[in-house]
């Protein structure tokens, strides 16, 4: 039986994990399900930063594979803001409605050619005996004038990806976990876990 920990609390964020991860794993728990008081604090000033943190803290408490996923909305016309600062760019308790609300005030006179955006993904995978692999995945799409749309989560009802007319809270969830930063991450994650996992026998 070979167990997955998931270093995050962000349910939609698990969700999408639990649906992109494949079949390496048997069972998928994330920190909602065994311990939600533990708090880690993102003071790094990457995503890269701020998943290995994610993921070392978890690894050191568990010694059990871990995955880390940090990511964010890097919006063009604010020099890459949020970014690494998304999840508290409208402060600590905010919720995503109000992030979105900032959002779009703040770009309330950005024209729709100046509204180009990425999402980035960042995941850090710790296995069985500390060895760490990263993978990244970039989205790039345009921020919408208001929200629409009630799948996904976080900033997804303004968020466009190139090559739609509809944003990710609009289109199913299949197709964002085609297309997303998480699912590009995921393909290049998964090529890893399929060397670790299919190829070697003592793991
Ligand atoms: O750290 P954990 O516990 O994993 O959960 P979090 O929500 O704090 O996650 P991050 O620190 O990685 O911050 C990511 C922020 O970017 C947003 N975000 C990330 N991926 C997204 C996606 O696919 N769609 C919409 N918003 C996303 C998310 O809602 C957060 O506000
Ligand atoms: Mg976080």
């Amino acid at each position: 039986m070979r167990k997955l920990l998931v270093a995050t609390k962000n349910e939609g964020k698990a969700k999408e994990i639990k649906q992109l991860i494949g079949s390496y794993f048997d069972d998928v728990v994330t920190l909602n399900d065994f311990d939600s008081s533990i708090n880690i604090i993102e003071d790094g000033r990457t995503f890269e930063e701020n998943a290995l943190k994610k993921a070392k803290m978890i690894y050191t408490l568990f010694r059990q594979p871990t995955l880390a996923d940090d990511s964010g909305l890097e919006v063009d016309a604010l020099g890459g803001r949020p970014g690494v600062m998304s999840a508290r760019y409208a402060g600590e308790n905010a919720t995503d409605e109000d992030r979105i609300k900032k959002l779009l005030d703040e770009l309330k006179d950005v024209p729709e050619e100046k509204r180009c955006a990425q999402f980035v993904c960042v995941l850090i995978f710790i296995d069985q005996q500390g060895r760490i692999y990263q993978t990244k995945g970039i989205c790039r799409g345009k921020i919408a004038f208001e929200p629409r749309g009630e799948n996904g989560f976080g900033y997804d009802p303004v968020f466009v990806p190139d090559g739609f007319d509809r944003t990710f809270a609009e289109l199913d969830s299949q197709i964002k976990n085609q297309i997303s930063h998480r699912a590009k991450a995921f393909e290049n994650l998964k090529k890893i876990l399929g060397e670790i996992y299919n190829e070697g026998t003592c793991n």
